[in-house]
């Protein structure tokens, strides 16, 4: 059996989430939770002929429920931004949302994989892990930042300009997911010395500040939502496959660099031993993180954007651990 629970199922990420992931032959069990409206969400794709069973749970009354015995929880809750605002801006609100969800899933179901999706995603992450931490139940291996979208975004804007093909294109990027913590690595991509210059900065601005594009078309309205529900399908999906012993699994997501001692250490030699969370790409297996790779060799355009990013995920990470450390639980 496996069960795949959402939280925030029945928001703009979680609906066309949750449509994907009912789609998977590898999910049984579809569970669908948010403070409202998931008896209907849920209703409305449990008519979805794929073999799954789907279930909506609403409050937290109904949150044991919704989590127990999952092997996944995928976390979409919160508040997105609107236009002017800066993903941190978004602490304010996310930070608690996400502490009490994360105190649910180590109360109901410690052992699930854990794949955080709400933002400010460099602090959500230390966040969970630190509600894990106090409850005992603390696996690093299994604790993910989603920024997924990082890379399908950069296959996307990246194969625009060298002729590629987009689904195949595949573009390192680490680091974390906000401005200018997001770190793509153009120069380890193979067609890329045809670009100038000038390009190379132009797309990487791009990658980097993607999220603010949708924000600004949505004037208002929300943020990326449909493309976020792809990626975030698709790193669920690759989450699943290493469980169920697919091998060379690897993608890209932000976890805690103790998850792989040994491969922490090539990457604490380039970002300093202060950084303790970090997007690298990792292989995943069936206990979750297998080995967190190199980061590989940096052009010196790169060098410098990892300078710009180091102080603010720094920043994001400690505000993050100690909102909790800091406080009663
Ligand atoms: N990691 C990434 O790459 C991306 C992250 N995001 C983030 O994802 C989050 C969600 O975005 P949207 O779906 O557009 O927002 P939304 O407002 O459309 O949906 C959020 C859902 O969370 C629910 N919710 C709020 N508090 C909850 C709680 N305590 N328990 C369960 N559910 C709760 C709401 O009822 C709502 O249905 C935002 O923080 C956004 O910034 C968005 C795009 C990309
Ligand atoms: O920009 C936002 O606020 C949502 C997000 O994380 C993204 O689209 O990458």
């Amino acid at each position: 059996m496996v069960k795949v629970t959402v939280c925030g199922a029945a928001g703009g990420i979680g609906q066309p989430l949750s449509l994907l992931l009912k789609q998977s032959p590898l999910i049984s069990h579809l569970s669908l939770f948010d403070i409202v409206n998931t008896p209907g969400v849920a209703a409305d794709l449990s008519h979805i002929n794929s073999a799954s069973k789907v279930t909506g749970h609403v409050g937290n009354e109904q949150m044991e429920d919704a989590l127990k015995d999952a092997t996944i929880v995928v976390i979409p809750a919160g508040v997105p931004r609107k236009p002017g605002m800066t993903r941190d801006d978004l602490f304010k609100i996310n930070a608690g949302i996400i502490r009490d969800l994360a105190v649910g899933v180590a109360k109901y179901a410690p052992k699930a994989f854990v794949l955080v999706i709400s933002n400010p995603v460099n602090s959500t992450v230390p966040i969970v892990s630190e509600v894990f931490k106090k409850h005992g139940v603390y696996d690093a291996k299994k604790i993910f930042g989603v920024t997924t979208l990082d890379i399908v975004r950069a296959s996307t804007f990246v194969s625009e300009l060298i002729n590629a093909d987009p689904a195949q294109l595949k573009v390192p990027v680490v680091g974390g997911h906000s401005g200018v913590t997001i770190l793509p690595l153009l120069s380890q991509v193979e067609g890329t010395n045809k670009l100038t210059q000038e390009q190379v900065e132009q797309v990487t601005n791009r990658i980097q500040f993607g999220g603010d594009e949708v924000v600004k078309a949505k004037a208002g309205t929300g943020s990326a939502t449909l493309s976020m529900a792809f990626a975030g399908a698709r790193f669920t999906l690759a989450v699943l496959d290493a469980i169920n012993g697919k091998s060379g699994v690897v993608e890209c997501t932000y976890v805690n660099l103790e998850a792989d001692a040994e491969g922490a250490k090539a990457i604490k030699q380039v970002v300093g031993d202060d950084v303790a969370y970090f997007s690298a790409q990792v292989q995943l297996g069936k206990e979750g993180v297998a080995k967190i790779n190199a980061i590989g060799s940096l052009s010196d355009f790169e060098k410098k954007l990892f300078e710009a990013a180091l102080p603010e995920l720094k920043g994001n990470i400690v505000k993050g651990a100690s909102f909790i450390t800091d406080a009663k639980l």
